[in-house]
């Protein structure tokens, strides 16, 4: 469970986030909000990559801030800008570096980074060299190195964005297999195509303040107030 209580956070004392308060457990939420609401600063806060100016964030109770390393591992987190996310030269060894850290032994992290990389289409390409993979392939490689730490909460920013069908696809499939293990999914986005059926929550975020916290049939009409377009079909 993630708690965030009263959450303020200012970039030089410009404020993004003033009193936000949120629980997230294992549930699939979508987070969404025009340019700018705050949501890339709200989330960052969920494992410790920023520290709030007020307010706190709870992870399983504790605040971050008293264990980052507990909070990194139970909260994964993908980018939108995966390039600065690796930290290794191939495929293998970048989804391997994460499970490596945890002190697990080899059947392990092998089985993971097999797995991880089959959900995004990117199995047995271990030994290419990262900088030789197109921009759809780094966004998949960053979503298997979070898969790979098999966290609890698995935050995600604007997952789909450059990815072709078959690996949004297979991507999706995947985050229904770890939902219904009951991992907590917070999906960010603006494209709320193929989430209807999968959301439990639709958070709304607008001028770093929550909007509305609907079901997405209740959100329907909330959508629009925050300049978020419902897709055909939803
Ligand atoms: N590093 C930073 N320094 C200064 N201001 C920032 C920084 N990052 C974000 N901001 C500002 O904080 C506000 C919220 O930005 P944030 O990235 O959290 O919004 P967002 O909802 O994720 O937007 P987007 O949909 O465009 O990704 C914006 O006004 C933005 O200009």
């Amino acid at each position: 469970m993630i708690t965030v209580e009263n959450l303020s956070y200012s970039y030089d004392g410009d404020p993004v986030l003033d009193g936000l308060s949120l629980a997230l457990g294992d549930e699939w939420v979508v987070l969404a909000g025009p340019n700018g609401s705050g949501k890339t600063t709200l989330i960052r806060q969920l494992n410790g990559l920023l520290e709030p100016d007020g307010g706190s964030v709870l992870v399983d109770g504790t605040p971050v801030q008293d264990d980052p390393v507990a909070a990194r591992t139970a909260v994964g987190m993908v980018f939108q800008s995966p390039r600065s996310q690796f930290v290794a030269s191939t495929v293998g060894a970048d989804v391997a570096f994460g499970p490596e850290n945890l002190g697990l032994d080899h059947e392990e992290i092998d089985r993971r980074v097999d797995a991880a990389l089959s959900a995004v289409n990117l199995d047995g390409r271990e030994d290419e060299r990262i900088d030789a993979l197109s921009g759809g392939e780094r966004a998949r490689l960053a979503i298997a190195g979070a898969l790979a730490m098999e966290p609890e909460h698995l935050v995600l920013d604007e997952p789909f964005a450059g990815l072709d069908w078959p690996a949004q696809r297979s991507v999706l499939g995947h985050l229904d297999d770890l939902a219904a293990d009951g991992v907590g999914i917070v999906v960010v986005t603006h494209d709320l195509r193929d989430l209807r059926t999968r959301a439990d929550r639709v958070i709304g975020l607008r001028d770093g303040e929550i909007a509305f916290d609907l079901s997405p049939e209740a959100a329907t009409e909330a959508l629009p107030d925050i300049d978020v377009r419902v897709p055909d079909g939803w």
